[in-house]
């Protein structure tokens, strides 16, 4: 999308947003719905507004330093870090009533600064550099960087419905021009800024917003029609979803998870999607895993994770108490998949899954476990970076049962 200065209502919509999200708590899509609805925007302003506000959360340190601000006193100061991000992309200022300026030789004199402070200009807080070096090494700064750019929006067909050309030729004709990404059969990349969701293609099913590299975990499950799987972390169903479509409706899908509410929304999504074989159930305990045992040909355990891989889309986590986190839900993740692989028959395949990059959470937690567990065997394991295929950020490990 082309960059272009916002206008007065359009900044107030971003300010907004952004004191929702940084002062009050609340996550980036709960603050867009509330900010948005009943509003009558066009899907372009719609599309610019978060385009703004999700580049000023990529790199907020960056353009409080530019605008000489704090984040937390974006509440009052918010117009300043505005019209810093519009000096930043040369832009002309919005006409805001009561802005405080930005001194333009200032602005100049801390852009030259910035420049050379890697982290600063990636939009990395002091405690995700620290940690990402320390996990990643040399890799890091080419991560820190990939992090920092604005997600791509991608599509996955959903091949209960249609096939990824005839979707690509259907939304043609609603307006979304769209392109396939290569090594991901069933992505499609939307090359347009139109209103996805009030397609007819989207209300029958057709699609799924869903990152490419998403897309990649539930191949690497290599499920058949007639399996018994389950998705035991299925939140709102992305995954389950995707796995339904490969299953072709036919055998057993049940989607667990702690949380009734994303279950709700996942049932809603299957009956648009057409995937008539997702059972729901809600974990009440781990008495829920244990009479399950040994019953799944194919478990995915897409674990609760720090969400660092996919910061493009979320940059709020960076702002949030992610790292004070981070312990406990190592600690859940070692849990989920010492106790839930109880669920997988022998010679089945289990996929240990994250949306982040790093180590500790991924590969470090699957050498634990197989250290401790004789009767399973690494397959093998993938790490998708924002760097290297310009994803969002997963990690996958497939791991076979060998013995009860
Ligand atoms: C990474 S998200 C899953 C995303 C989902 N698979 C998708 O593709 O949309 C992790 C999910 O694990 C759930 N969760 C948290 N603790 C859990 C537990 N002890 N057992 C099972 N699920 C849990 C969370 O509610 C959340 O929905």
């Amino acid at each position: 999308m082309m960059l272009s200065p916002l206008s007065a209502s359009s900044c107030e919509l971003v300010l907004g947003v952004l004191n929702q999200v940084l002062i009050e708590g609340a996550p980036l899509d709960r603050a867009y719905s509330k900010h948005f609805s009943g509003l009558q925007l066009a899907p372009a302003e719609q599309a610019r507004i978060a385009l703004v506000t999700g580049d000023l959360l990529r790199r907020l340190n960056l353009f409080c330093y530019l605008a000489d601000i704090e984040p937390a006193r974006v509440e009052r100061e918010g117009s300043r870090l505005i019209n810093a991000w519009h000096l930043f992309h040369e832009l002309p200022l919005p006409k805001m009533k009561y802005a405080l300026p930005v001194d333009a030789a200032e602005f100049a004199g801390r852009l030259t600064q910035a420049r050379n402070q890697g982290p600063l200009w990636d939009g990395c807080p002091a405690w995700l550099d620290t940690l990402g070096q320390a996990e990643l090494g040399e890799a890091w700064p080419a991560e820190r960087a990939a992090l920092a750019l604005a997600p791509k929006r991608y599509l996955r067909s959903n091949g209960l419905k249609c096939d990824p050309q005839a979707l690509m030729a259907r939304l043609k004709g609603e307006g979304v021009d769209t392109q396939p990404v290569a090594g991901v059969p069933s992505a499609l990349e939307v090359t347009s800024d139109a209103a996805l969701f009030r397609t007819q293609s989207f209300a029958d099913g057709w699609f799924e917003q869903q990152d490419a590299g998403s897309q990649l975990v539930a191949d690497a499950l290599d499920v058949a029609p007639g399996m018994r799987v389950i998705d035991a972390c299925a939140g709102a169903g992305g995954k389950t979803l995707h796995l339904a479509a490969k299953m072709q409706g036919r055998g057993r899908l049940l989607a667990m998870d702690v949380e009734q509410w994303k279950l709700d929304n996942l049932k809603q999504r299957a009956r648009r999607a057409g995937a008539h074989n997702v059972e729901t159930r809600l974990i009440a305990g781990s008495k829920t895993i244990k009479r399950l045992k040994l019953s799944a040909d194919r478990l995915l355990l897409d674990v609760p994770c720090s969400g660092l891989g996919v910061l493009k889309r979320n940059p709020d986590a960076k702002w949030r108490d992610t790292e004070e986190r981070l312990p406990v839900l190592m600690e859940l993740q070692e849990h989920i998949l010492g106790s839930y692989s109880r669920m997988l028959k022998v010679g089945g395949i289990l996929v240990y899954a994250t949306c982040s990059i790093l180590p500790s959470e991924n590969r470090r937690q699957v050498d634990k476990f197989l250290a401790a567990q004789s009767n399973f065997r690494l397959l093998d394991d993938e790490c998708i970076t924002p760097a290297n295929q310009g994803f969002d950020g997963f990690y996958l490990a497939r791991i076979e049962r060998i013995a009860e």
